[in-house]
């Protein structure tokens, strides 16, 4: 790579587009943005400089924007904002690789063809991450797109962690526990052991809490469990998805409710979790800040059940050393964190609460010196393993 030459990342997650720009093979950070709250609330852009500094910012008064009319938005920021530099490469997160794809991939229309395949597992997603692939593929076919997915930080899960059980001729359809997130657990693993090397070996639970949330058991760095499966609905309740739901629920609401599979879909994946329990958003930010019981109920059960899984998580892993928090909600909300380690307290983790509490952002550790489980908050940066895993694909 030339100096003036740059990767840019697009990471189009559920309720949000990513953006950043990456100079050189050293893979500094030029430029990195955000377009939140698509097809929620108030849309809004914020661009950053490397060190923070913002240098662009948009807001939708009209009422809120979807995927495309945002990726169409951030490509013209972007080449308006190239300064001169030649884009080498554009790494995508792809949420799901499905049986096929295990680690990252140059994408070309056929590998786009087997993913569109994946659509119906993860339909808030794999749209709005191949489309942006294609829109690229045409306007500039010399340059490589790179996919880099979800699942494939997940494919180390011994096989019980990724079986159902369901017989042979339907596992072998490929439908399996696969889980996701993948790019941000990546990150942690990768990020935990340069602060505290002692867990370079560690048996860590990792909660990647944004719009989609899951959680995921680390043994040594790699995945041993996870709380999404073949899609990413499973698990945790989040802003809009129900997480883990009694397959029988599904049997009843079609035979006995008479709902057909769109609107079955739309009830599990848009209209539940934190939205469908309080009625109210599926913000965060919005239900903190409500005094309505209904908004309380919704941020009470996603504390429980966060407990219930980790519990389940340090059992896949014999123990806990560490616990992490990620995600725009795991990064931002002390009073959650709060409540998880105080449910927490039977595995031995003990909140420092002017840690906790403190403004301060960047990794760091929350815990107090004689937890015996280290807490962390390590900001997720889903954006720099793409651009390190578009970097080795170039290269190789
Ligand atoms: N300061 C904050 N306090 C509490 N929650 C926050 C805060 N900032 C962001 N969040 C929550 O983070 C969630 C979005 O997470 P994010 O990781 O950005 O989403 P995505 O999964 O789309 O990438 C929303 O529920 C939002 O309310
Ligand atoms: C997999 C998933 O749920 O992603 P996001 O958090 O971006 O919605
Ligand atoms: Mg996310």
């Amino acid at each position: 790579m030339a100096p003036r030459d740059c990767i840019v990342v697009i990471n189009a997650g559920s309720s949000s587009i990513k953006f950043s720009l990456y100079d050189g093979a050293a893979l500094d950070l030029a430029m990195r943005g955000k377009i939140e709250n698509l097809y929620a609330g108030v849309t809004r852009f914020v661009a950053q400089d490397a060190a923070g500094a913002v240098i662009d910012e948009h807001r939708w008064p009209d009422g809120p924007i979807d995927h495309a009319t945002g990726m169409r938005f951030l490509i013209d920021f972007a080449q308006s904002h190239l300064d001169g530099r030649r884009v080498v490469a554009v790494g995508h997160r792809i949420v799901h690789g499905g049986v096929d794809y295990s680690g990252p991939q140059l994408l070309t229309e056929a590998v786009l063809a087997r993913l569109d395949q994946l659509v119906p597992l993860a339909p808030l997603h794999l749209p709005h991450n191949l489309a942006p692939v294609r829109s690229m593929l045409a306007m500039a076919p010399q340059v490589p797109q790179v996919g880099c997915f979800d699942t494939a930080f997940h494919t180390s899960q011994p096989a019980a962690a990724q079986a159902f059980a369901l017989p042979p001729r339907i596992t072998d359809l490929g439908i399996r526990r696969y889980g996701f997130h993948g790019l941000s657990y990546e990150y942690i693993s990768s990020r935990l052991p340069q602060s505290d090397p002692q867990l370079a070996g560690a048996r860590v639970v990792a909660a990647h809490l944004g719009n989609g949330a899951s959680m995921c058991a680390m043994l040594a760095g790699r995945s041993v469990a996870s709380t999404m499966g073949f899609t990413a609905v499973d698990g945790l309740p989040m802003g809009t998805r129900c997480g883990a739901l009694d397959p029988g629920v599904v049997l009843y609401l079609i035979d006995e409710l008479g709902m057909d599979v769109a609107a079955v879909q739309k009830l599990l994946y848009q209209e539940s979790g934190l939205l469908g329990v309080s009625g109210l958003s599926s913000d965060m930010r919005t239900l903190e800040q409500s005094g309505d019981p209904r908004a309380k109920a919704a941020i009470a059960l996603m504390v429980y059940r966060i407990g219930r899984e980790l519990g389940s998580l340090a059992a896949a892993l014999g123990g806990l050393d560490a616990l992490v928090f990620s995600g725009g909600i795991g990064e931002n909300s002390k009073a959650l964190r709060a409540a998880v380690c105080r449910d927490a307290a039977w595995l031995g983790v003990r909140l420092d609460t002017a840690a906790n509490d403190s403004r301060a952002d960047g990794i760091r550790r929350i815990s107090t010196p004689d937890s015996s489980v280290a807490v962390w908050i390590v900001p997720a940066n889903e954006e720099l393993m793409i651009a390190r895993h578009t970097l080795d694909i170039l290269e190789h």
